[in-house]
Formats: structure tokens, C-alpha cells, sequence
């Protein structure tokens, strides 16, 4: 029988300081998302980070947290109520971090007798931090408590006609009627990222992202954020001059890649840039990264700046446009079973 498992990042189970801490130390020892060599990497974390990170983050959890529980959580199981009732095959969630876990998604599949899995990473664009590290857990998972299981893994969908129309319909519906900007803040990564996970090695994180064709574009998230922004901005008609594209929520001392968001939202201001409108593609689902940092912070950063009109739109969440791309994106993977 076969069965389907959405899986996204994950948050912490509260927005208790222990809690939050838990989830941050999984989070972050992660080698594909701070991928300096083990004893670096918990010196990073558990030796810095983890003593003044989590307070921090808590606070900041508190003001985006439902009586639900955290909003990413939340609408990830809207959006499998959803599919479920389109699908005849089983439907669970499980997160990369913390619980639900992808562990406790499969296992509650094979409950019901599923034993061939769609397994679905709800990011549009691949990352090592992204795409990759939910493969390797699962695959991980599955050697070792579900050998006798396969997973069938839907790739990066940044490209897919179905994605781009169903973005930019719902962009366009959210468009206030005088903006003088639409900026684009993807989820940023180290630039070292980039080079890393690039086999053919010919990225060079500048012209080459936006080119039209570039063998590095499978794994350069730079590209495929490019090509998003691009891709919606033509079937919106707008002209590239009212588009910005920058990124948000770095961390540490590396150097990530730029444009910074915050830094941009603090000086277009004066630029004359008085109307925004931003959104965040690299979520589905909205989340801590889009209610806190750019509907809050974002926002006071950009009238601080000298802006005057802040018009956030959220992600796709559990619109029902976007409900039949997952279920189009699983039936062709569920479709793939029959030819192996
Ligand atoms: C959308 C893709 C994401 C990429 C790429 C990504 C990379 C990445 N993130 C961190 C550090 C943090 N991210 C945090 C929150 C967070 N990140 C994503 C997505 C991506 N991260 C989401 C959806 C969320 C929100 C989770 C939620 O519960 O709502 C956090 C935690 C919050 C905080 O303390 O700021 C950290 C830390 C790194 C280092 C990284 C590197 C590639
Ligand atoms: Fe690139
Ligand atoms: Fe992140």
C-alpha cells in the first residue's frame, strides 16, 4: 500500500526556554546546516549559541505562537487535512526537527499498512539545509527502523509551471493596488553552501545564478531563488525595476548571501521606495521567519528607514490552489511505483 509523508522544518514543542533550546541544539548540530567539522560545530553551538540563543528565540516564538501550537506546525496539518480528503492513500506530516518527527510520520504510515512512501520536502528550492538534509534523515530512518519501506522523493518544484502559476495567482491577489516595490526575501544560506553542494563546480555566485542555463542550476538555491522571482514576475507582468530579491535570517559570521534583507528594508526608504509589498518564497508556510522577522521586525525596520506603507503576503499555506500542487507533485510520484 502506498502512502504520503509531508515534511517541513519543525519548531520547538514550546515556546519554553528548555523547549526551544532542545529544538535549536537538534536544529543547528546538523551538518548540512552548520557544516563546520563536529568538535567546531558543538564548540559553535552547544559553547556559544545555546546560552543566549534560545531566550532570545523563545520571546520571540511567543509572539507568533497559537493557541494551536506554532504556526508552521499548525498549517502543515491544514494542508495534509486537505490533501487527505483528495487523496484515497494515507496522508501524515512529520518534521526535520523535533516532533512530529519524519520517524514518527513513517511510522505512523506503516501503521496503516503503507509500505511504499511519497515523501515530500516542502521546500520549493534545493539547500544541503533544505532538500538534502531531509533525504539523508530519512533515508537514515528507514536503514535503520524501516528497511523493508520505500521512498520515493519529490524534488525541488521551484521550476514547475503548476508552482510558479499557483505563487503568482496568490501573489496577485494580495497585491495592494499602489506599491512602489514587490521585494522577494528568501530564507538565506552561506555562500559556502553554495560551493559546496555544487558538483560541476561553476557557480561562481555572481552572473552565473541568473544566467539562463548553467549546469550548476539543479543545486545553486541562489539560481533557483532567481529563477522563482523571475518566473512570477513575468506571468505578474511587472517590470524588473519594481522587483528587489534579497535575503533574511542570517546567523553567525559567515558571509551569507547578500542582498541582507534587514539592511535593505532599513535604507529603500529613502531611496523614494515609500510602498512595500514583500513576500517570502522560500516558505510555504508561514512561520516564524515570515510573522516575526519580516511582518515585525521587517516592518519596524522599513518605516525606521524613512517607508511609509508595509504590506506583508503570506505564503501559500493551505490555499487550495496550492493544495492541488501537492497533490499533482505526490500523484506523480505515487505514479513512479507503478513503473519500477
Ligand atoms: C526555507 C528554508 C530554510 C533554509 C535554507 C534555512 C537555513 C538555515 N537556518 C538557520 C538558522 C535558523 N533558522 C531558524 C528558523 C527557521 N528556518 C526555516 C527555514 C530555513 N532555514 C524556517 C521555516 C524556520 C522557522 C521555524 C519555525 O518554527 O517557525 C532558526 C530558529 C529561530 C531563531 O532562533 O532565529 C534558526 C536558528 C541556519 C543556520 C541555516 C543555514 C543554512
Ligand atoms: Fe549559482
Ligand atoms: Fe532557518
Amino acid at each position: 500500500m502506498k502512502g504520503i509523508l509531508l515534511v517541513n522544518l519543525g519548531s520547538p514543542k514550546s515556546t519554553a526556554v528548555p523547549d526551544v533550546k532542545e529544538y535549536l541544539d537538534e536544529f543547528l548540530m546538523d551538518e548540512r546546516v552548520i557544516d563546520y567539522r563536529w568538535i567546531f560545530r558543538a564548540l559553535l553551538v552547544r559553547g556559544i549559541i545555546l546560552n543566549t540563543r534560545p531566550a532570545k528565540s523563545a520571546e520571540a516564538y511567543k509572539t507568533v505562537w497559537t493557541d494551536e501550537g506554532s504556526p508552521l506546525i499548525v498549517i502543515t496539518e491544514k494542508i495534509q487535512k486537505k490533501l487527505q480528503k483528495l487523496v484515497d492513500v494515507p496522508v501524515e506530516i512529520g518534521m526535520r526537527y523535533a516532533e512530529p518527527s519524519i520517524e514518527t510520520g513513517i511510522r505512523k504510515l506503516t501503521e496503516k499498512g503503507v509500505s511504499e512512501i511519497v515523501l515530500f520536502p516542502l521546500y520549493p528550492q534545493y539547500a544541503m539545509s533544505t532538500t538534502e538534509t531531509v533525504i539523508e534523515k530519512a533515508e537514515e530512518v528507514r536503514k535503520a527502523k524501516f528497511p523493508n519501506v520505500k521512498i520515493n522523493y519529490i524534488q525541488p518544484f521551484y521550476n514547475r509551471d503548476i508552482y510558479i502559476e499557483c505563487l503568482a495567482e496568490s501573489i496577485k491577489e494580495k497585491l495592494p493596488e499602489n506599491f512602489d516595490a514587490l521585494q522577494f526575501s528568501y530564507h538565506g544560506v552561506p555562500e559556502r553552501h553554495i560551493y559546496k553542494t555544487d558538483p560541476t563546480k561553476t557557480c561562481n555566485l555572481n552572473d552565473c545564478c541568473s544566467r539562463e542555463s548553467n549546469p550548476s542550476h539543479q543545486f545553486c538555491y541562489r539560481h533557483q531563488c532567481f529563477d522563482v522571482t523571475n518566473s512570477v514576475i513575468k506571468k505578474l507582468g511587472l517590470p524588473k525595476e519594481k522587483v528587489m530579491v534579497t535575503f533574511q535570517s542570517r546567523l553567525g559570521k559567515d558571509k551569507w548571501m547578500e542582498p541582507y534583507t534587514d539592511e535593505t528594508l532599513e535604507s529603500i526608504g529613502k531611496k523614494g521606495i515609500k510602498n512595500l509589498a514583500i513576500v517570502c518564497p522560500a516558505f510555504v508556510s508561514d512561520c516564524l521567519e515570515t510573522l516575526e522577522e519580516i511582518s515585525v521586525e521587517g516592518k519596524e525596520q522599513f518605516l525606521h528607514g524613512g517607508g511609509e506603507n508595509f504590506h506583508y503576503i503570506p505564503c501559500l499555506n493551505d490555499e487550495d490552489r496550492w493544495i492541488e500542487v501537492v497533490k499533482t507533485l505526490c500523484e506523480e510520484k505515487l505514479n513512479e511505483f507503478y513503473l519500477v
